[in-house]
């Protein structure tokens, strides 16, 4: 949970987030109130529920984007899921409760990497023990663990094989679903936890001593976690801190519409008690959804948020428009943000020892061809950029090792060259950009 306040977390997204306002706005406002809410007491506290949001825009202009950053800045669970998902042959209505399910999993993963976070040097000497009982067996004098502890702690014993002990989280009985509940054998019971932990099977395992610290430390810190905690705080932050990120909410919006599944009238029907707040049986135990924040989000070219059920409108109060992204934003999203695509080339290009300068001029050529493509193929927003640029690095990027100690201009020029011949055939340009 952060105390950022609205101002802050915008100025935050903006980091990352080129335009988009309202939006960031929308978002930065929801989190405070999350923050508000914690301020006040008992009975108060359970009465104020989210205010969930509608983000309505194009594909490809940020509307994840600013979901899952706000999510990270919170240190929130997260998810995002596509409500078309759902309408499709096989699933069950029930089976929208696998989206908290599935939330409660990631909250546990994040608590889990905090947790250990705080116990990591305490896990770095137990791996430590671990590696010396391998190298050297559990009965060697002290005077020869010392000796073999500093020549691995310089890194002389790095690529050295051992044979590690470690906990067999394979499911001995395979993959059993338990009939009449589908997904159950995932979703309600791990058998292959209950059964490798319950039972301390263990299997042995050949690795380099560099590579066993990596599960050797994850071991040794869940030895010094409370699970049971863990799981209730991972339980906590999901009641009050997750946010659901509900996509293609307007492709189930039209009432009439069936396709081979499940009517998408239907789909809003099973997702409006999560989004009214419901509680949801897990295999960690009943989770709460009432103060999960929904952000859904869709295009609406078609339908409008009018045709969505009366409930579901009513539990979106926040409406939100996103714009479609123009020349100067594809621009500013080069250039501006803090690990914009044009940084990440650089540095990449960086670690084979080459220096990679991107004129002015070649952005913009690389956002004029990105606005263009977008115009004749099909509007894939700021996505566009992405395929664009790997086109126009895609020599460079596999002569690079070649060249080392050299150094690449791109310039207009360049950009021009490697795409015109594609970007001209929009036949080609449909395969490539
Ligand atoms: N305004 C923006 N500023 C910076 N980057 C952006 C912006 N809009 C989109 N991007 C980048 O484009 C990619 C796609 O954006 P995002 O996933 O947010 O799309 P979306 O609007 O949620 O679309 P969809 O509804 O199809 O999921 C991401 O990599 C994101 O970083």
């Amino acid at each position: 949970m952060t105390d950022f306040s609205p101002r802050e977390i915008v100025s935050e997204l903006d980091r990352h987030i080129i335009g988009q306002k309202d939006a960031k706005r929308a978002v930065a406002v929801a989190l405070r109130n999350r923050w508000r809410r914690q301020q006040l007491d008992g009975a108060l506290r359970e009465e104020v529920m989210p205010k969930n949001i509608l983000m309505i825009g194009p594909t490809g202009v940020g509307k994840t984007e600013i979901s899952r950053r706000l999510a990270r800045l919170a240190g929130a669970p997260f998810i995002k899921i596509e409500a078309t998902k759902f309408t499709e042959v096989g699933y069950v209505g029930r089976d929208v409760e696998q989206i908290v399910r599935d939330l409660v999993e990631i909250g546990i993963g994040l608590v889990r990497e905090k947790k250990r976070e705080e116990v990591k040097a305490k896990a770095h000497q137990g791996a430590e023990d671990r590696v010396l009982d391998a190298l050297v067996g559990k009965t060697a004098s002290p005077a020869t663990r010392d000796s073999f502890r500093k020549k691995l702690r310089s890194g002389e014993l790095d690529d050295k094989e051992i044979d590690i002990e470690v906990a067999d989280t394979g499911n001995p009985m395979g993959g059993m679903e338990i009939p009449g509940m589908p997904g159950a054998n995932i979703g309600v019971l791990n058998l292959s936890e209950m059964f490798g932990k319950a039972l301390n099977r263990t299997k042995q395992r050949r690795t380099s001593v560099r590579e066993s610290y990596d599960f050797l430390i994850g071991e040794e810190s869940d030895k010094l976690l409370d699970q049971e905690q863990l799981v209730r705080e991972a339980v906590e932050a999901v009641e009050n801190n997750g946010i659901v990120f509900l996509d293609e909410i307007d492709k189930v919006a039209n009432k009439d519409g069936h396709s081979a599944g499940v009517s998408r009238e239907g789909v809003q029907r099973d997702l409006l008690p999560l989004v009214e707040g419901t509680t949801v049986a897990t295999k960690h135990g009943p989770v709460k959804t009432d103060h999960i924040l929904f952000i859904a989000s869709g295009a609406f070219h078609v339908s409008k948020p009018s045709d969505l059920l009366p409930e579901l409108q009513g539990r979106l109060p926040i409406r939100v428009e996103l714009r479609a992204l123009t020349k100067e934003d594809f621009r500013r999203i080069l250039t501006e943000t803090e690990a914009s695509l044009i940084k990440q080339y650089i540095a990449l290009m960086k670690t084979e020892n080459v220096d990679l300068e991107i004129t002015d001029d070649a952005i913009d050529a690389i956002a004029d061809t990105a606005v263009a493509l977008n115009g004749s193929i099909e509007n894939i927003g700021a996505r566009r950029l992405q395929t664009v640029m790997e086109r126009v690095l895609d020599e460079i990027s596999f002569e690079a090792p070649d060249k080392s100690g050299e150094s690449y201009r791109v310039d207009a020029a360049y950009v021009h060259k490697a795409l015109d011949g594609i970007a001209g055939d929009t036949d080609l340009s449909r395969f490539i950009l």
